[in-house]
Formats: C-alpha cells, structure tokens, sequence
C-alpha cells in the first residue's frame, strides 16, 4: 500500500488538489491503484521518500530533458471498450477552423480525433467550407456558422458576430476539448469571432488546443491562454519563431531548446506547449519532455492537424482517467495537457513510420491517418 504522502504526490503530478489523504488512497479500488501507479511511473516513477524528498527528485529530473515512455502513457490513459458505456464518453470533440482556402486541415484534425477512438467530432467552419468538409466524411458534424470579412457588411458585423458565438455557446459545455485554428485562415473578423468562442470556452473550463492560425491570433494576443493551464499550444517551426520573438523578445535558442521553451510556457502562465520538431518537446513550464521516437522523413502537410486532433483526445482521456482515481477529490487538470501531448506524438510518430513503410515517397497525411488505429491497437489492444 502507498503511503498518504506518496499517493499526494502522485496526485499532484496528476493535476489533483492536494485535499487527498491517505483515507482516500483506501477507497480506491485496485484497478484504479494500478492506473495511478503506471501513470507515475510515466511521469518519472515514485518511491516511498515523502512528498518534500519527492519535490527534490523532481527538481532534478527538471534539468535537460527526460524521454517520455509514450506508450506507457497510451496505456494508461486509453479507455477500455466496455458494452456499458454510452456514447460520447469517449469524447466530443469540437474543431474551429476551416476557410476558403482551407479545408483540409480541419478535416484532418476532426477524422483524427474520430479514428482514434473520440464517439464524436464537430467542425465549426466558414459558410463557404462547410460543403466541402462535410463531402469528404459524413462522421463529421460539420456547422457552417463562421464568416470572413467579404461576406459581411460593416454594419452586420456586430449581430454577426452575436450569432455566431451564440451557436458554438448551445454545443460549448458538450465538448471535452476544442482544437483552434487547423486552416482558419487569418481574417481579423473571423479571428475576432474567434476570440470570443475561445473566452467562453475558458469560462466553461474546457481544454484548448491551438494549432496554426490559432497561433497567429494567440501569439498577438496571449490574454487568450495566458495563466490557463488547460491550454496547449502545438507550434511548427514559424509559429514556435513568432511565439519566442513576441514573448521572450529574442531570437530561438537551439543550444538551450529545453530551457527555451520551459522559459515560454513559464511566461504564458504555465500553459502546455509542445513544440514541433525533429524531436518533439513538450512542457507545462514545469518539466519538460522529449519524444524522439523515428517517424517518417515525409514531411507533407496536415500532420500537424492529425497532432492537434489526437492532442484533444488523449487530453480529455487523460482527465477522465485523473478524475476516476480520486472521484473524492477536486481536481486541478494541468497535467492531463501533458499527458496528452506526449501520447498524441508517439502515437502520430508510429503511425507515420507505418506509412512511409508502405507508402514511401508518396505517403500522405491520409495515408497516415489510416495507420492511426493500428498503431495504437499495437500499443493497446482493445482485450
Ligand atoms: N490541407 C490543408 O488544408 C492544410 C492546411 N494547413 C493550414 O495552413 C495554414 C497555414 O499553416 P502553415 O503551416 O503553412 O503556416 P506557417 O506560417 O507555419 O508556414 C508557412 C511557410 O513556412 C514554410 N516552412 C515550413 N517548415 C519550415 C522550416 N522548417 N523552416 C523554414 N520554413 C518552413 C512552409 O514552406 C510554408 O510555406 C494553417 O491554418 C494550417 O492549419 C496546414 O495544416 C497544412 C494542410
Ligand atoms: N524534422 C522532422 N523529423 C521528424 N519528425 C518531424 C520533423 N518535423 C516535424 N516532425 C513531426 O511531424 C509532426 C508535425 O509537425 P510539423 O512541423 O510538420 O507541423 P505543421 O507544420 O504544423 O504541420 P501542418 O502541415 O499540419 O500544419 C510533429 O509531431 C513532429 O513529430
Ligand atoms: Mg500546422
């Protein structure tokens, strides 16, 4: 049995309040106690020393960067298959993006979130994307509800921008993550609709996902996610430039990436970043791991759509899998974000890998997608 401190700790690291006591560890049942302790284990494993000695380890684990064992994570936060449960827990998943120029991304993100095992996907886009999306797949549920500036008028603007927001409230406290910005496009009325969906979804305490166009609007004004632990933000290569030169007002530092995108999560109040790469680094401002595992050297776009899609549903998993080890107590998610971060990016790596396998040069973000299911039945079997 774990010690009260021991299982405080664990809790911390899971983003639980620390309102837990040994009293509560015992109620748990073993299965849960099992979860708990492979998700410590993820996370940089645990020994009986007591919570201050913990704080120590940790510290130290804090300096360069840890490799995480995604898989281990999938494991953990994967939920079983089980004939009693209806449809939605495995999640609902809401994207915001899609324009005249792109209907690609949101596509990828949303079909994504779908064949990794989420019971719903949602895709709020312009009037003009909608037909287009919802040709692609009728497992989408596709709302044509955003509007660029050249189909409004000046003086509609105001009662447009109403409407559309009132539209994503009636579905907001329905989902358990938004995925902002795969090909929204950067219209300034558009993006300032998209600043109020964002804000309401802050309020109702749902996790955010930004990705490209997302991080345009963010990176100009970080009010939107700044101090929101239940933000991650996936940046490319640009957006990750724009993000250092507007917060940290330098240049990217290669020589110190760990310590570089620490400081940046630290300065947008601890919000989760995972930076895309070579090697992929993710951070909450508090550690910072790495997944470096091979993917593909196919480097075509959308994958980083597939990325932000599975980021939202291994994120919700995560919280669900958090708030089923302690239902006694409140819990603070900050580090679901991260372990949804680092499963999304093994999991994307091995599908990749998968593809290019087969496909070589002429793999496709598509073709990834389809080698999603497989890869994570390979790391988790259904039974
Ligand atoms: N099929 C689609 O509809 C797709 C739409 N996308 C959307 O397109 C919009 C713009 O995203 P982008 O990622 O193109 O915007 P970025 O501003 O990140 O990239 C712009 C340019 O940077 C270049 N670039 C890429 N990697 C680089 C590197 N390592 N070093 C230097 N330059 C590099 C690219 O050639 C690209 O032309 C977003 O909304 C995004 O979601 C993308 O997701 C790709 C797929
Ligand atoms: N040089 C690289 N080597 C290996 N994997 C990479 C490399 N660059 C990116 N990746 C992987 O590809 C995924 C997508 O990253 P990428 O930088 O292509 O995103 P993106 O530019 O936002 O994509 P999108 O075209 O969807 O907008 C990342 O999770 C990362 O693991
Ligand atoms: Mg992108």
């Amino acid at each position: 049995m774990l010690s009260g401190a021991v299982c405080s700790f664990m809790l911390m690291k899971l983003g639980v309040n620390s309102g837990f006591s040994a009293r509560n560890c015992m109620w748990a049942s073993p299965a849960v106690f099992r979860r708990q302790e492979f998700l410590i284990s993820c996370l940089g494993g645990y020994s009986d020393q007591g919570y201050q000695g913990k704080m120590q380890q940790v510290k130290s684990i804090g300096q360069p960067t840890s490799e995480a064992d995604g898989e281990k994570i999938l494991r953990a936060i994967t939920p079983t298959l089980d004939p009693s449960k209806h449809k939605g827990q495995a999640g609902k998943i809401a994207v915001i993006g899609g324009c005249r120029e792109y209907t690609g991304a949101p596509y990828f993100a949303a079909i994504t979130a779908l064949k990794i095992g989420a019971d719903l996907s949602h895709v709020f886009c312009t009037t003009d994307a909608a037909p287009v999306i919802k040709s692609y797949s009728p497992e989408i549920i596709v709302h044509p509800i955003l509007e660029e500036s050249y189909s409004v008028r000046d003086e509609e603007k105001r009662s447009t921008a109403g409407k559309v927001l009132a539209e994503v409230d009636k579905w907001m406290e329905r989902f358990d993550c938004l995925v902002v910005g795969p090909g929204l496009g950067r219209d300034p009325f558009l993006l300032d609709c998209v600043s109020k969906i964002m804000k309401h979804a802050r309020q109702s305490n749902v996790p955010i996902v930004v990705d490209g166009d997302g991080l345009f609007l963010v990176t100009n004004c970080l009010d939107l996610v700044s101090g929101y632990p239940l933000a991650v933000l996936t940046p490319n290569v640009n957006e990750y430039k724009r993000l250092v030169q507007k917060v940290l007002s330098c240049e990217v530092n290669d020589e110190d990436a760990p310590g570089q995108v620490l400081s940046l999560a630290q300065r947008i109040g601890g919000v989760t970043i995972l930076r895309k790469g070579k090697h992929d680094l993710i951070t909450d401002g508090e550690t910072v791991r790495s997944i470096s595992i091979y993917g593909s050297p196919r480097r075509c776009g959308g994958q980083g759509d597939i990325l932000s899609g599975s980021v939202a549903v291994f994120t919700s998993w995560a919280r669900q899998v958090v708030s089923d080890s302690d239902s006694h107590t409140s819990i603070s998610p900050r580090n679901p974000t991260m372990l949804g971060c680092i499963a999304a990016s093994t999991l994307l790596r091995k599908a990749a890998s998968l593809a290019f396998r087969d496909k070589k040069r002429s793999t496709l973000t598509t073709d990834i997608i389809e080698y999603l299911g497989r890869s994570l039945e390979d790391i988790c079997p259904v039974s």
